[in-house]
């Protein structure tokens, strides 16, 4: 970390303060000290190129030239990656490090028209194609000879894939798939990089051979020409239109008049159409969703990055901030001092920790799952399913929460681009809806949940087991409760079962007043919901525990110390937020909570002075946070005028509409 000559006076003597040793956080965030080392030699590579410096504030760019802009830095840096390949013959995993974590947050802007052809396109390949389709299609991908994108959502259907209108029709004489999209409401519609910049697609579409409707598989479809990218013959193409945010990612619509391509465009890895139409199903027909699932456990860690960046700046920006007065006769103290500022930013701090452990213990399942899948074994896949579901949902609500706090904890100067916060939320709240919309999410959980319910204790998959022990009805609500993180733990367990119970209770005694199971389904819902959070919340409380537990054995005693207050903090807070819960499932009194509450204010008396060091651990650079108002010199009033004076307005001291408007106006010649 590169310390500038002059930092902000309050910045340094928080510096100065701080506990423990902020390089050792950083290299336990990293993996190690030689994971550190390797991450700041890219973070040099890539800004060295210059890739992230914009001649003008991309802020004030037309929608046009936003997107111009982002092709052209997509393309600097897949030069730089390509050369990178040659000089290390570095692969995929390369990629994922450089875009992967808080530097991809940086180069990618506002979304790159990129983005899907590496997190969905690429994958899709090499998920759901043969060995000989693989090695067909992703050397070219890879290379970026071929540009592609992932097109299932339609105008009519985003959720419901199983409703989705595109067809593709096998037609044996000429043993080729007819695309077709019979309505309006087929159109694709949202797909990144579809509108101006991939000339390839994986298209999702309902199979039909020998006259019978199969359900949705992948195809790979040629979009626009090679040479000189103009759509083909039968493809309507182009963009959806400005957005909240990710304005960078070339969103498109697409439609097909009966456009035609070969029989080995189908990727056949799971479901095969042979030459003469025969359909061959799948040992799962959820394996063509599986795609979707890796980019959902992808998004926990993404929303770690994005959460890291907010918390950063909005702490660093509180220490440096002066305002009102907290006792009389004395200065203005920095915002920081406030309790409530603590709230706010010390439990974002807390959730970049908690959801990062978490993440990571979701990828190592992902891929033992997926090595399972590959010889057949498909027994693990739902419980995968379950918690890659809630676990995305919950992580992208939670980062949107923090990063809207964060905004709101800067103030006014939270409210301005230059602070990059409203970019990230925009970035951040879009991930709530994409890759499966949140609610939807919770009640694919849901659904697992009430099924595990009704299972045998002894069959119970291990992020399910604390069913069976919380199904005894006898043990609710016999043991005190005690003010521990592992009563805490506990206490949600407790929370998610007494919710399931109720759920199939009351979807039981639904039923038998006549109503279908989907309608009792459905008039159940809310509390399906609540319960597959309550189960989620309980997933990461006492993954964040268990693994800092083991990894606290490995740092030093004040890292120690500050790693678990990180966790009894985060224990807290959610209990705090979930007291009406823990009432009504736990053994939890009144004085218990008034402890809690004690415990709470205590952990944030204790973590005050660690606040900017736990941020400065993130050790996220300057270019990479892009805030006036968090950079590591603290000099967050200069850099605001500075970013002010970038204002095309300001390049002359009276615009043309005084002369055009105003002046006629005000004197009543308009
Ligand atoms: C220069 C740049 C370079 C960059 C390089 C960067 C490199 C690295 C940097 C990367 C950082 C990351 C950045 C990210 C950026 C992202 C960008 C945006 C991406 C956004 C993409 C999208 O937005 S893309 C569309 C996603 N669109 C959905 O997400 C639809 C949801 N909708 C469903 O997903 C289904 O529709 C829904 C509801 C399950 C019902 O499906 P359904 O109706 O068929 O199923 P049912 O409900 O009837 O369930 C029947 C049984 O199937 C079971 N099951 C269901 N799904 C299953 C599954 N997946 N696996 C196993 N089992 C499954 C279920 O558990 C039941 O099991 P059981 O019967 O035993 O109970
Ligand atoms: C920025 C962005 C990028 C995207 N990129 C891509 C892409 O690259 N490729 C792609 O194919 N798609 C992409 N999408 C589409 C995205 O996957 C869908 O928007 C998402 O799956 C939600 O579907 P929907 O829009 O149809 O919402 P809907 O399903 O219409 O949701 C609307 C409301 O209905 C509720 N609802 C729907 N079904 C149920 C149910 N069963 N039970 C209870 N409530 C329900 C939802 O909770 C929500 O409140 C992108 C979307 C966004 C916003």
């Amino acid at each position: 970390m590169s310390n500038p000559v002059k930092v902000n006076p309050d910045l340094q003597k928080e510096r100065e303060k701080c506990t423990f040793n902020v390089i050792e956080l950083t290299n336990v965030i990293d993996g190690g000290p030689q994971k550190t080392e390797e991450r700041k030699k890219r973070e040099d590579m890539v800004f060295k190129e210059g890739i992230h410096i914009d001649e003008v504030p991309s802020d004030y760019l037309s929608h046009k030239e936003k997107y111009e802009l982002a092709v052209k830095k997509a393309c600097l840096l897949f030069k730089m990656m390509r050369r990178l390949q040659e000089e290390e013959n570095a692969g995929m995993e390369n990629y994922m490090a450089l875009l992967g974590g808080t530097l991809g947050t940086a180069i990618l802007g506002d979304g790159s028209p990129l983005t899907l052809h590496y997190v969905m396109f690429i994958p899709t390949l090499m998920g759901q194609g043969t060995v000989e389709q693989q090695a067909y299609w992703i050397s070219r991908a890879f290379n970026l000879n071929i540009i592609g994108t992932y097109a299932q959502t339609e105008l009519g259907h985003g959720t419901f894939v199983r409703g989705l209108e595109t067809t593709a029709t096998y037609d044996v004489s000429t043993k080729e798939f007819l695309l077709h999209s019979p309505t309006l409401t087929a159109y694709k519609w949202w797909p990144g990089g579809l509108a101006h910049t991939a000339n390839y697609c994986v298209v999702m579409a309902q199979l039909y051979t020998q006259g019978e409707c199969h359900g949705i598989h992948p195809f790979i479809v040629q979009l626009r020409d090679e040479e000189t990218h103009m759509p083909l013959p039968g493809i309507k193409v182009g963009e959806i239109g400005a957005k909240l945010g990710m304005n960078g990612t070339n969103n498109g619509f697409l439609g097909f008049d009966h456009v035609r391509i070969p029989r080995e465009h189908m990727l056949m890895k799971n479901s095969k159409v042979l030459e003469d139409g025969t359909y061959v199903k799948a040992t799962s027909s959820k394996l063509t969703y599986g795609t979707m699932m890796f980019v959902r456990v992808m998004l926990v860690q993404d929303m770690c990055n994005y959460m890291a960046k907010a918390v950063t700046i909005a702490t660093r920006y509180s220490a440096v901030r002066r305002q009102s007065q907290l006792r009389p006769d004395e200065p203005e103290p920095q915002i920081l001092d406030y309790v409530t500022q603590q709230h706010k930013l010390l439990i974002g701090t807390a959730s970049v920790h908690a959801f990062r452990l978490c993440a990571s213990w979701l990828w190592d399942m992902y891929n033992n799952v997926t090595a399972e899948l590959e010889t057949g074994d498909l027994e693990r896949l739902p419980e995968l399913h379950a918690l890659s579901c809630c676990l995305k949902a919950i992580a992208t609500s939670d980062a949107a929460a923090c990063v809207e706090r964060c905004r709101l904890a800067c103030g006014g100067h939270g409210y301005m681009l230059a602070s990059n916060l409203p970019l990230t939320y925009g970035l951040v709240t879009a991930a709530c809806t994409y890759e499966g919309e949140n609610t939807v999410m919770l009640l694919q959980t849901a659904r697992y949940l009430v099924k595990a319910w009704h299972q045998s204790g002894a069959a119970l998959p291990p992020t399910v087991a604390y069913l069976a022990l919380a199904r005894d009805t006898r043990l609710t609500h016999s043991q005190p409760w005690r003010n521990e993180v592992d009563a805490i733990v506990d206490g949600f367990q407790r929370i998610a079962a007494g919710k399931i119970a109720l759920c199939v209770a009351q979807i039981e005694k639904r039923e038998k007043s006549g109503m279908t199971y989907e309608d009792a389904w459905n008039m159940t819902s809310v509390q399906l919901t609540a319960a597959s959070e309550a189960h989620c919340r309980a997933f990461i409380l006492s993954s964040f525990q268990k693994e800092t537990e083991k990894l606290v054995k490995t740092v030093s005693a004040p890292l120690r110390l500050v790693l678990l207050q990180l966790v009894e903090l985060y224990a807290v807070y959610w209990a705090l937020e979930c007291v009406g819960d823990l009432l009504r499932f736990s053994s939890i009194s009144e004085r218990d909570i008034e402890g809690l509450q004690n415990w709470y204010e205590d952990l944030l008396v204790k973590l005050r002075p660690n606040a900017v060091g736990l941020v400065d651990s993130f050790d996220i650079r300057d270019e990479i946070l892009h805030s006036a108002l968090g950079a590591y010199d603290g000099r967050a009033y200069e850099r605001l005028m500075e970013e002010a004076m970038k204002s095309p307005l300001n390049a002359e001291p009276v615009n043309q509409s005084f002369h055009k408007y105003l002046k006629p106006f005000m004197q009543g010649k308009l």
